[in-house]
């Protein structure tokens, strides 16, 4: 009898679960330079189990560097990133397998047709969802039979979507995942990340520079602005925890060294300042929020992303 070539199937990662209790992701105090120029300064982020956080932050800001760092893809020159608990420079295997991760310009594998990438890189997956594949490349209109160097941008990052949702990751790290959609997609990923939270228990991080991706599918937010994660807060309570507050130039003469819970600070062209504070559940506000003269008003989300960002 003939023997028939079977494909190679990667061995069952063993289930693992020891590390379930640690948070998804922690970064502590990372530090990177490229070329003598300082890219992160200190940034520190966490995400808790089952919560979706959106990272935040202008071009250059250094979203993809810190995400590089925290999936091990970079050294950083100071600090530490863990990822459930372990380094993420030495990830193995089980929680390489629980980990789905979208590029900002997917590149891997341009000369295979979708669905044999899809077959191939399934086989390294032992909860790789072929009938989740199958109907989500239907459902986005994604032909199976086409080489990816000869999608558009966008198919591309959906096509990349799909195969970091297909492992059923228990993470899933995405850099500017709406960047090259258009709104009709976007929605349709927004929801697909917030389904998987709700469902199943996803922990997400995804960076983005739309305000109103933030708002449709973060549980958490945070700010971040010149290598610096400058706040990080609940989406639902921000709004209870947060002010801005204009405080009259003769009173800002008076101000010496920081506010209590200041978060931001900017100059006004007549000599007041503007600032954020931010207080924790339970505290009263600082001093300042009723002192004569100084006005206070409750921040949206793009209002808040303005001031850390200026
Ligand atoms: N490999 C590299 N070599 C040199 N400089 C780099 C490298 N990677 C990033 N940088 C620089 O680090 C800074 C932060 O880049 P990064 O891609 O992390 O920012 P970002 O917040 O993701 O920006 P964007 O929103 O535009 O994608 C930029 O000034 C960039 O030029």
């Amino acid at each position: 009898m003939n023997a028939v070539a079977q494909p190679a199937v990667a061995p069952a990662v063993p289930l693992d679960l020891s590390f379930a209790m640690e948070p998804p992701i922690s970064v502590r105090g990372v530090d990177k330079r490229y070329d003598g120029q300082t890219v992160l300064a200190g940034a520190n982020l966490q995400l808790e189990p089952g919560a979706v956080l959106g990272l935040i932050g202008r071009n250059g800001a250094g979203k993809s560097t810190l995400i590089r760092i925290l999936l091990g893809l970079v050294e950083p020159d100071a600090g530490q990133a863990h990822i459930w608990g372990q380094r993420s420079l030495m990830l193995d295997d089980a929680r390489k397998a629980r980990l789905g991760y979208v590029p900002q310009q997917p590149e891997a594998l341009p000369w295979l047709k979708v669905g044999d990438m899809m077959d191939f890189i399934g086989r390294f997956y032992p909860r790789w969802d072929a009938a989740f594949v199958t109907a989500t490349l239907d459902r986005w209109g994604l032909p199976t039979n086409k080489v990816l160097a000869k999608l558009s941008p966008g198919e591309r990052q959906r096509v990349a979507i799909i195969r970091a949702l297909a492992p059923r990751p228990e993470l899933l790290v995405l850099d500017e995942p709406a960047a090259a959609l258009d709104p009709v997609a976007r929605r349709e990923l927004l929801r697909e990340i917030a389904q998987r939270a709700g469902e199943s228990g996803t922990s997400v991080l995804f960076s983005t520079h739309i305000v109103s991706d933030l708002e449709r599918a973060a549980s958490h937010v945070a700010f971040m602005h010149e290598g610096r994660v400058v706040l990080q807060t609940e989406l639902d309570t921000l709004k209870e925890r947060h002010l801005r507050l204009r405080v009259p130039a003769s009173a800002a003469a008076q101000l010496v060294g920081r506010v209590p819970g200041e978060v931001a600070r900017r100059a006004l062209p007549d000599g007041a300042l503007s600032l954020v504070v931010v207080r924790d559940e339970g505290v009263a506000w600082p001093a300042l929020v009723t002192a004569p003269g100084v006005h206070a008003d409750v921040l949206s989300l793009e209002d808040l992303f303005v001031e850390v960002a200026e």
